[in-house]
């Protein structure tokens, strides 16, 4: 069976939405099945999938409060399948030039989930955005779109790989069981 993919996201405006959308097209390229919800829907449920990436933008240094709350609600069905996380934000290239380290309430998580990896990517923040900051931020031109879609892209092949890799080999170990005879009688 194709492996399925979540892929949930926490967004104010819109923009942590579409790096989303983006890992799990890729995915779909790779052969899994993946869907982009928002971690706030009821359909973000964990159960019917077998893997998660989690994904939230960041405000005044913190992990939007829909990814902290996701992974919170469903941390037993994490627990028990491979996580990504990823973060959006810095509005620059830094995100572009190195590694970002995880805000603390990533940290939290990732004291609390064995996950495979964090990555921080730059974010977007463009006219109409909502929020009195956010129209100080374009009034004084520091707002822009900074995502890097190469390197989401590039990140989401490297999940792809690995979950394609490890379905293979569980098949692999499939097929020599039953080529013995295991489990018959
Ligand atoms: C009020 C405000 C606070 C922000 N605080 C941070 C921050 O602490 N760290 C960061 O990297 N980016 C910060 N950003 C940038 C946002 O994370 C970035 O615009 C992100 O792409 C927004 O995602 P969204 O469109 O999914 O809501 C901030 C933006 C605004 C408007």
């Amino acid at each position: 069976m194709t492996e399925s993919v979540l892929v949930a996201y926490g967004t104010k405006n819109g923009s942590t939405a579409q790096i989303a959308e983006a890992i799990a097209a890729v995915l779909r390229k790779n052969g899994l099945t993946a869907d982009a919800r928002p971690a706030a829907s009821a359909e973000a449920g964990v159960a019917s999938y077998d893997a998660v990436v989690v994904g939230g933008a960041l405000y005044a240094g913190r992990w939007h409060r829909d990814a902290r709350r996701f992974v919170r609600r469903h941390r037993p069905q994490l627990a028990a399948r491979p996580v990504w996380l990823f973060s959006s934000g810095p509005l620059d290239a830094s995100a572009s030039e190195r590694d970002i380290p995880p805000v603390s309430d990533v940290r939290r998580v990732m004291g609390r989930l064995d996950i495979r990896e964090h990555v921080t990517f730059g974010g977007c923040i463009e006219e109409g955005a909502r929020g009195y900051m956010a129209r100080l931020i374009l009034r004084s031109g520091k707002g822009g779109d900074f995502r890097d879609f190469g390197a989401v892209e590039a990140w989401a092949e490297r999940i792809g790989a690995e979950l394609v890799g490890e379905q293979a080999a569980e098949r692999g170990r499939e097929g020599s069981r039953e080529g013995s005879g295991e489990g018959k009688g």
